[in-house]
């Protein structure tokens, strides 16, 4: 199945949840007209089809990654095999929220934004690496993440030759090319706006995000009537454009071995990514060793031995309780020894004593700098989509207990909190690697903006 198909499949609680939405919004006080669509009303706008897209892009599909980041050319990889993953999910840990968060730059809630760029700078973004240690991308290109991860699924951009007729474009559809049955709308007022926010709070976008996306949405647009096809394009068009700065594929480096360190709290997915990974770079010619750092949860060890032993990948385990250190220094000398281009290390995620974690974490890179002192060239946090707003706490945690370099954020199959996936972005700018939206080896795919934020809302892409 197509990636995008099955994003929007599975995202049908986040989606749905703004669908039911948007219709009672635009019900509540709309007008059924028997035309298309008074196109003037999203078409002479900033940010209306013409230019809906950030940076002067336009809205023809994702660029690769490659394209993004420049000098990251992919390389190509076979397709990986479908891999089951066991285990029932545990409970996520939800991690209290001590203080208030930071204030946001006030912005007024209904009047129309004078910057319609919202998203965080580039130099905010922080590196995935070191670039003092690392290499440069020149002498190996980096392997695109998107060409290993992503196994059948042609990219939005290379429909099948055999595809089914194009729908009409959103230019089409607001024409009115195809719809001449009546149409509700609503004109954007105060009373909107506020349902409007209400809605993308709901769905866990956070006060901040929801309030700058939809003061952006409404831009132009005040007393302009509005259909819930119409918004769900400007909605997508919003989250779109806080999306793409931060949707990056984990960046590969001709250091090899590469070591990335995942973290994140009990049952947010990491053991599960991390098989994901190693299949689906082993998958891609890669050679990959894991480490099970988890050292105190039997299960963790067991569930990644079950990933190694189907993927061809060594997986290297302690006595139970022992010191994932010692066990990370071994794995990191294993990996050498081997030529191993990949290290994946699983770590704990009890956060019920930040001190000992924090110890914990740092050890580790103590001891495999050792080896390596560029390393770990990757931190990855992996965030449980059903905590919702819980995951912003957790960056801001990991944080300040480890070098954060990018997030995966799983389980965004069966959860309504999709959106917190854009508040994350919006407030943090770190990079998005990839999404998980199942349990099999191919539900985890490199992030794509416009993929998600079509499917976030509901639309077809
Ligand atoms: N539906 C769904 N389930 C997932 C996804 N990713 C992981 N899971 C499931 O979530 C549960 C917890 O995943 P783990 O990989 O064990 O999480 P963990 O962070 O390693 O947990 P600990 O080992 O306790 O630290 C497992 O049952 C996984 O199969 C996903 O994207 N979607």
């Amino acid at each position: 199945m197509a990636f995008f198909t099955k994003l929007k499949d599975r995202l049908f609680k986040s989606s749905s949840k703004i669908d039911e939405g948007l219709e009672a919004i635009v019900s509540d006080g709309g007008d059924t007209e028997a035309e298309a669509a008074p196109v003037d009303a999203v078409m002479d706008q900033p940010g209306a089809a013409s230019d809906v897209m950030p940076d002067g892009q336009d809205d023809s599909g994702p660029m690769l990654a490659a394209e993004r980041d420049g000098a990251e050319e992919p390389e190509p990889a076979p397709e990986p095999d479908l891999v089951p993953t066991p285990g029932p999910t545990p409970d996520p840990v939800t991690i209290p929220d001590p203080e208030p968060q930071p204030a946001p730059p006030v912005e007024p809630q209904r009047q129309p934004v004078s910057d319609p760029e919202p998203t965080p700078e580039p130099e905010q973004v922080p590196p995935a690496v070191d670039p003092e240690p690392t290499p440069a991308p020149s002498e190996v290109p980096p392997i695109d993440l998107r060409q290993a991860m992503t196994p059948v699924a042609p990219a939005l951009d290379e429909a099948p030759a055999d595809a089914a007729p194009a729908k009409p474009g959103l230019l089409g559809r607001l024409m009115g090319r195809n719809a001449a049955q009546p149409v509700v709308r609503r004109t954007l007022d105060d009373d909107m706006l506020e349902q409007l926010e209400e809605l993308l709070i709901s769905a866990d976008m956070g006060v901040d995000t929801a309030l700058r996306v939809t003061a952006n949405m409404a831009e132009g647009r005040f007393g302009k009537k509005l259909s819930v096809g119409e918004i769900k394009q400007l909605l997508a068009t919003e989250v779109s454009r806080i999306m793409e700065p931060v949707a990056r594929p984990l960046p590969i480096y001709s250091k090899t071995p590469q070591v990335v360190l995942v973290v994140g709290v009990n049952g947010s997915g990491k053991t599960t990514t991390i098989g994901k990974l190693a299949s689906q770079f082993r998958a891609a010619g890669k050679k990959v060793v894991i480490a099970a750092g988890d050292t105190f949860r039997a299960a963790a060890v067991e569930q990644l031995q079950v990933w190694g032993e189907r993927a061809g990948v060594p997986v290297l385990t302690a006595a139970h309780g022992s010191d994932p250190a010692s066990l990370a220094f071994d794995a990191m000398g294993r990996a050498q020894e081997e030529g191993a281009d990949l290290l994946l290390i699983d770590t704990a995620g009890r956060l019920q004593n930040r001190g000992d974690l924090m110890e914990e974490l740092a050890k580790i890179v103590r001891v495999i700098r050792k080896k390596d002192e560029t390393a770990p060239h990757n931190t990855l946090l992996v965030l449980d989509a059903t905590t919702g707003q819980n995951a912003l706490n957790q960056v801001k945690v990991f944080q300040e207990i480890s070098d954060v370099s990018g997030l995966v954020m799983t389980k965004l199959d069966g959860t309504a909190k999709g959106g917190v996936l854009v508040a994350l972005a919006d407030r943090f700018g770190l990079p998005i690697h990839a999404v998980g939206v199942g349990e099999q080896i191919d539900d985890l795919s490199p992030f794509d903006p416009d993929e998600f934020a079509a499917a976030l809302v509901g639309i077809d892409a």
